[in-house]
């Protein structure tokens, strides 16, 4: 196979990176972003005063890349090559690549606000703009100015606006690297669907597999229970299909984020032999991984993604339109391993009309008390209102989440955030529910009669019982459980505990 796009340019990527601070890499989807730019740097002996960091938006990403740069390296993952995600990591005092979630990047500045361990951080796919990428953004732009031991950002995407990112980044270059791995054909509908959108899919993925050539197919829905349905009808038409139609076997995968690791890793195995592999994802799969032998992509065109309404101060999950972005993030899952085809059950008026250039950024269709609440936990002493944001929110939006959030008891007079604070930073519920949940907390806390409070306590918050300690540990243990239900018990080390005995 000839060498990837970006292998073919990797002189001028070391040399820019090596003479810059800051670069931004723009190349195609499946051209070597991911999997060769550390690479490149690191032949290029620049990880030997600190480690590459390379972040992800989502943890299979980080894991499946680590994977394939380690077989590429021929290591074990945790050794030159390592990854570090939510309550697991494999690395060691050897690595010099570390593929890790943007949220565990944030979470290395807690011990460490200069990242000394590291000479290169690598921000990959940020055209997706997720919060924590944002806040990197703005915290590593001044990072490369200040730190004494040089820093080296690289920025990558196949689908962003260069100028628009390197005046951010103080004009910085832009390198754009052309060529792509295999061609991939796209097709829309001819005209717009009258069937709901995930009937259309399951009707395209049959279809594929009865008509189409030998070749995986990957088809994007946008949640779980979706997904559940899609696979149960595909299994069942597939099983019930007329014996003289000759249906080849197919094994039906689902992807999401709720399933666990093992079961996603389920699409990283080989089909058995004269077998179809039909994957059922979410936008987990949209960026970053390579499935080897999908050959056929069908995208629906939407996604569910959080949304925020201002006249309710509630965020809700909304399937709503995919950016262009995404689309063309959709169609690079082909065309890695094989020539591909997209199949887009949309129409190209569709596409060039009504689909958004790119994905609004997170913190601008996030709650900003959550966003601000967020910020507030970094011990990064981040300035809320004078932040270096790419897509600033409004400086009056941002002071009345500031002031919702000192009402609600979230963050002191000078905006420095409280245990209360913390607390409600790590609940799984929306800001909205915080203050009549704390309401309700203390009206039956007040209310309930001493022998029935759990184990016996007396109740700290009765008349008479002002122990501030006692009321305190009720409190905690409150919050415990609310948190327990969110899926993570609090007596539990943090989740993004950093990368201890990492490089
Ligand atoms: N797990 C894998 N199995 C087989 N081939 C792989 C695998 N991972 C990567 N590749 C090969 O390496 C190429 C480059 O992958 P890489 O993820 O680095 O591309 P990329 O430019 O970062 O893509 P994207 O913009 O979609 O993230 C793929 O097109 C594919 O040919």
């Amino acid at each position: 196979m000839a060498a990837l796009p970006v292998r073919e340019v990797q002189d001028l990527i070391v040399s820019t990176v090596k003479a810059n601070r800051v670069t931004v890499v723009m190349a195609e989807t499946g051209s070597g972003k991911t999997t060769q730019i550390p690479q490149i740097l690191l032949e290029a002996g620049m990880a030997e005063s600190g480690g590459i960091a390379v972040t992800q938006p989502r943890r299979v990403a980080a894991v499946s890349v680590a994977r394939r740069v380690a077989e590429e390296r021929r290591c074990s993952v945790g050794q030159e090559v390592g990854f570090a995600i939510r309550f697991e990591q494999r690395c060691s005092s050897e690595t010099r690549i570390l593929y890790l979630t943007d949220g565990m990047l944030m979470r290395e500045c807690l011990v460490d606000d200069q990242l000394s361990k590291y000479a290169v951080i690598v921000l990959d796919e940020a055209h997706e703009r997720t919060l924590n990428t944002d806040i990197l953004f703005g915290v590593l732009k001044s990072l490369v100015q200040t730190r004494e031991q040089p820093l080296h950002l690289v920025v990558t995407s196949a689908t962003l606006d260069g100028d628009k990112f390197s005046s951010y980044f103080r004009g910085c270059p832009v390198l754009t690297i052309p060529g792509r791995c295999f061609p991939v054909q796209l097709s829309h509908l001819l005209e717009a669907a009258e069937q709901p959108y995930l009937q259309l899919a399951v009707d395209k993925a049959l279809d594929l597999h009865l008509y189409e050539e030998a070749g995986d197919i990957l088809v994007f829905l946008t949640g779980q229970a979706e997904i559940e349905q899609a696979v149960a009808e595909i299994t069942s038409e597939i099983a019930n299909m007329p014996e003289h139609d000759a249906c080849p076997p197919a094994i039906i995968i689902p992807l999401y984020a709720a399933l666990p690791p093992e079961q996603q890793a389920r699409v990283f195995e080989p089909a058995p032999d004269g077998c179809r592999r039909i994957i059922v994802a979410t936008n987990v799969a949209e960026t970053s991984i390579t499935v080897d032998g999908v050959v056929y992509v069908v995208d629906t065109g939407v996604v569910k993604q959080k949304a925020y309404d201002p006249h309710t101060g509630m965020e809700t999950l909304t399937v709503t339109s995919i950016s262009k972005v995404q689309a063309i993030q959709r169609s690079g899952r082909a065309g890695r391993t094989r020539p591909g085809k997209c199949f887009r059950l949309y129409t190209r008026a569709d596409y060039d009309q009504r689909m958004p250039a790119e994905t609004v950024p997170e913190i601008l269709r996030t709650s900003l008390q959550a966003a601000v609440l967020h910020l507030k936990t970094l011990p990064l002493q981040v300035d809320v209102l004078h932040f270096d944001y790419m897509d600033a929110p409004k400086r009056g939006a941002l002071e009345d989440a500031l002031r919702h959030l000192y009402l609600l008891g979230a963050l002191t007079r000078e905006g420095a955030i409280t245990p209360l604070g913390r607390l409600m930073a790590q609940l799984p519920w929306s800001l909205c529910w915080h203050a009549p949940c704390w309401l309700l907390l203390s009206w039956t806390a007040w209310a309930l009669p001493s022998q029935w409070w759990p184990c016996s306590q007396p109740n700290p918050f009765s008349r008479g019982t002002e122990d501030p300690s006692r009321r305190k540990a009720w409190v905690i243990m409150f919050s415990s459980s609310a948190s327990f239900r969110g899926g993570r018990p609090p007596t539990m080390p943090h989740p993004g505990a950093p990368t201890r005995g990492c490089l």
